[in-house]
């Protein structure tokens, strides 16, 4: 399998090759070539499998250059009771006939991002060993990123780790969980700005490619192609869990930021798995909804990027989304080129009036919706009245437009994107209790926290890093 970017400049390359270049050299973002096709009987020789089986069977097709005992070996490692307390690793609560939440959050940072980043932290260990080389990630975070990837790079060797993230945008828990980190090779850079400035930062560095040589940077963020396969694996697990047969269809609701989630799930409904709808819910920060229902994609800027109670999302240009457009488009990097140098120079693109529009929901299956502070708190105060189970902000707002989107006959898989012991204040505003806590993280918050604050601007950033490695 060869990789290529969706702006089209870069050489055919493997998957070892992107997995520590992150960001294409063009600005663009690596997409396989083309994606695996899965036969029916494949399908049918997957539904008895371990997760770790099928994590090896997926994964093995885009990670071709490694070899498959050295393969099988990492993702076994990876995948086990012992990190995400259960060997179905990602089960389905069955809320009721046909509505599901799947857990994703039982890693050790109690969000889905340990579920990638996990794979991610022991692939970059032995390709790094392999090839005799040292890695400086610089990452950007809005509050999950940022803790998954330093828990998975801990002690890891030749690895340092560079996060930025807004500062006093992210809940006390998450701010805890990354900044009590003590470990020489983890640096947390709070930045005075959004999330979405610590990405355009993250982007810019990378785009520096001498300073990104010199220095050896790479990502951690779903512009890594390796972060993104990693999430395939458990739409195919909720999906063999949710049905009978290949014959049936599910749809998932996914909470959507930077749209590394739910793209996910679109590689594994064009590889074959049979999904009906990927259903895109976003907070107040709707520029994806916005998307989905009128074909006018407009990042917005911090000053228009709202902090909520699901801060997590708090995001207003979807790195992600380049990959589906770049598919969208019939994988026409030039119209993937003139596409964000519209969005660079005026904000937005508008695909209402053109033939692809249309595409999106018929051909994609996509739907979206939006939640506010007030549904969330109406969904999470429903899902326990009604099932006694607590879910977190994020999974409330996928819940809440999974319900909107949900069709009889369909089952409906509502991803768990965080535990909700990560947003205790709004957990408490609707249910007046705490959510329960994972035993040992009782007093995260008085723990002592080790981080700098900085202005968003590349340079000075570059400066931290050129003086720490
Ligand atoms: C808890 C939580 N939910 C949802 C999201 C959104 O996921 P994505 O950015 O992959 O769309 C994030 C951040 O990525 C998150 O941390
Ligand atoms: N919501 C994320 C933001 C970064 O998303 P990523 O999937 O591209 O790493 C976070 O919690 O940090």
């Amino acid at each position: 399998m060869k990789y290529i970017s969706t702006r089209g400049g870069m050489a055919p390359a493997t998957f070892s090759d992107i997995l520590l270049a992150g960001l294409a050299p063009d600005g663009g973002l690596a997409m396989c070539e083309s994606y695996p096709q899965l036969s029916r009987a494949e399908l049918d020789a997957m539904r008895a499998m371990s997760y770790p089986e099928l994590a090896f069977d997926l994964i093995r097709r885009f990670a071709d250059d490694i070899p498959a005992a050295d393969l099988k070996a990492i993702v076994d490692k990876t995948y086990t009771r012992a990190t995400y307390g259960t060997d179905e690793i990602t089960p389905l609560k069955r809320l009721e006939d046909g509505l599901y939440i799947q857990e994703l959050s039982n890693g050790p940072t109690l969000a889905f991002k340990d579920m990638a980043m996990q794979l991610l932290g022991n692939l970059f260990e032995y390709t790094l060993a392999k090839q005799g080389e040292t890695l400086n990630i610089l990452g950007a975070t809005s509050g999950d990123t940022g803790s998954a990837a330093e828990y998975a790079m801990r002690g890891k060797q030749g690895v340092r780790v560079f996060m930025l993230s807004p500062h006093e945008k992210m809940s006390p828990f998450q701010t805890a969980q990354m900044f009590s980190l003590q470990d020489p090779n983890i640096f947390n850079l709070a930045v005075r700005g959004v999330f979405d400035d610590c990405q355009d930062i993250v982007k810019a560095v990378s785009n520096d490619h001498a300073f990104k040589a010199k220095y050896k940077i790479g990502t951690v963020n779903s512009i890594n192609w390796a972060r993104v396969v990693a999430q395939v694996v458990y739409y195919f697990k909720g999906y063999f869990a949710a049905t009978q047969s290949n014959d049936q269809q599910v749809s998932f609701s996914v909470p959507s930021g930077n749209f590394g989630n739910v793209c996910a799930g679109h590689i594994a409904r064009m590889m074959g798995l049979p999904i009906r709808k990927l259903i895109v819910a976003t907070n107040e920060n709707d520029v994806l909804d916005e998307f989905f229902r009128t074909g006018r994609y407009k990042v917005r800027g911090s000053a228009n990027t709202w902090q909520t109670s699901s801060p997590s999302m708090d995001i207003s240009k979807a790195s992600n989304f380049e990959r589906f457009i770049f598919d969208l488009v019939g994988r026409d990097a030039e119209q993937v080129r003139a596409l964000w140098q519209a969005v660079d120079s005026t904000g937005e693109f508008d695909l209402s009036a053109s033939p692809l529009f249309a595409k999106i929901s018929a051909e994609y299956g996509f739907a979206s919706g939006k939640s506010t502070h007030a549904d969330r708190l109406a969904t999470i105060r429903h899902t326990f009245e009604q099932y006694g189970v607590i879910i977190d902000t994020h999974t409330a707002d996928g819940l809440k437009v999974g319900l909107e989107q949900r069709e009889a006959g369909v089952p409906l898989i509502c991803l768990e994107t965080a535990l909700p012991a990560k947003f205790e204040a709004t957990i408490r505003e609707a249910l007046d209790r705490d959510p329960p806590r994972p035993a040992g993280l009782e007093n995260i918050e008085a723990l002592p926290q080790r981080f700098e604050v900085m202005d968003a601007d590349a340079e000075q950033i570059k400066g931290f890093i050129a003086a720490h490695v």
